[in-house]
């Protein structure tokens, strides 16, 4: 069965087709920054991006019939447990005119459903918005704010499962800490295969190579009212130009490990040790009692990165690295446990809301 995956991401959208379980082909479409600037809101570069992906099928000989699914990268949805979602008509409203956080991975569904005129069922599997959350890790410290689930649950899971899968064991017997270390960083607790904790990767935990994640308010609060910048621009602040973006001028931790001075290589351990410390608290969100720490994404694949990771967390359960990240597989997948009857596809609706 042919399925292609669809995975925007801020500046480039990864394409795959897979044959069953087997990847034929991907590619990352990169979208010059210049080209999307001329876009005032993510959702205007649909048709933009729907036309990349339609030369890349021309260019492999496909046409969009040929596919039994297309599989797409759940964007911000209302908070939704685990799973396949079938995509239809109300899912792309909320997406295109409802969601309360832009996010490239909105699109995705978007442009998946018009691809498919109808014709080929659309597919989303564990969303940004995925949310297993425990009541008492939703209290903020003030009733206005809620903490948010909002994480790279896709390669999240599917790290999880492939780690209990090493160790033998279902991903539901198990208690693991998942830490996902990319653009943004998502550390998430996960209990008998629930992620019960986690930080929001756009404004809380670690900070990131672009973003800044958890801030002292107060500063926060200085910062907003000191008339020096919009909404806009602080937010972009926060998350895009934060992080190791606002100290060095780069979000690639590779080329600073590499070709860095020590001063700037001194930011990476910074950021090192508040990962550590995320890890930490969600060892105790799980009452010590911890099967596995894995660490993930881009970042994991540098050994010396995750070896100082360990270095501080050692002690709470063994540590496993799993580099890189398997998103397309896991919307393959996602689709294919449909397609094969071996599970049902989550109707999403209002009731969500
Ligand atoms: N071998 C490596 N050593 C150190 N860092 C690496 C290595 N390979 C990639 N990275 C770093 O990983 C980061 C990007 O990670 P990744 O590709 O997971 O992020 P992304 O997909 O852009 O964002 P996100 O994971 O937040 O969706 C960059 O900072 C990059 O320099
Ligand atoms: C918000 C967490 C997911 C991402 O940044 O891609």
């Amino acid at each position: 069965m042919l399925i292609l995956v669809i995975n925007p991401g801020s500046t480039s959208t990864k394409v795959a087709i897979f044959d069953d379980d087997k990847k034929l082909v991907q590619r990352t479409l990169r979208h010059d920054v210049s080209e999307l600037e001329k876009f005032n809101d993510i959702m205007e570069q649909e048709d933009f991006r729907k036309k990349e992906i339609l030369k890349f099928l021309s260019e492999e000989d496909y046409k969009v019939e040929d596919f039994s699914a297309i599989a797409c990268r759940g964007g911000i949805l209302p908070p939704l447990e685990s799973g396949t979602y079938r995509v239809d008509e109300s899912m792309v409203d909320y997406l295109k005119n409802k969601t309360k956080v832009k996010h490239a991975s909105n699109l995705a569904a978007v442009i998946g459903y018009s691809l498919s005129n109808g014709k080929i069922p659309v597919f989303i599997t564990d969303p940004v918005s995925v949310d297993e959350m425990i009541d008492e890790a939703r209290v903020s410290g003030i009733p206005e704010i809620e903490r948010l689930s909002l994480v790279h649950a896709l390669n999240i899971k599917a790290v999880a499962r492939e780690v209990a899968e090493q160790l033998g064991k279902k991903y539901e017997d198990l208690n693991m800490v998942v830490a996902h270390l990319g653009g943004g960083i998502s550390v998430t607790a996960h209990r008998k295969g629930k992620m019960i904790d986690v930080n929001n990767a756009n404004d809380e935990g670690p900070f990131s190579p672009e973003r800044t994640g958890e801030l002292p308010v107060g500063d926060v609060v200085k910062l907003a009212f000191s008339g020096k910048y919009s909404k806009k621009e602080l937010k972009k602040m926060f998350v895009g130009r934060g992080g190791l973006v606002a100290y060095l001028g780069t979000n690639d931790v590779k080329k600073v490990l590499e070709t860095g001075t020590d001063k700037e290589k001194f930011y990476v351990d910074a950021m090192i040790y508040q990962i550590a410390k995320e890890i930490g608290g969600m060892c105790a969100v799980l009452k010590g009692k911890v099967d596995a720490i894995v660490i993930t994404g881009g970042i994991a694949n540098n050994q010396n990165v995750v070896e100082k990771i360990k270095s501080y967390v050692f002690k709470f359960a063994p540590v496993f690295s799993v580099p890189g990240e398997f998103e397309m597989e896991a919307l393959a997948k996602g689709a294919l446990r449909v397609l094969k009857g071996k599970e049902e596809a989550k109707i999403w609706g209002e009731k969500n809301e």
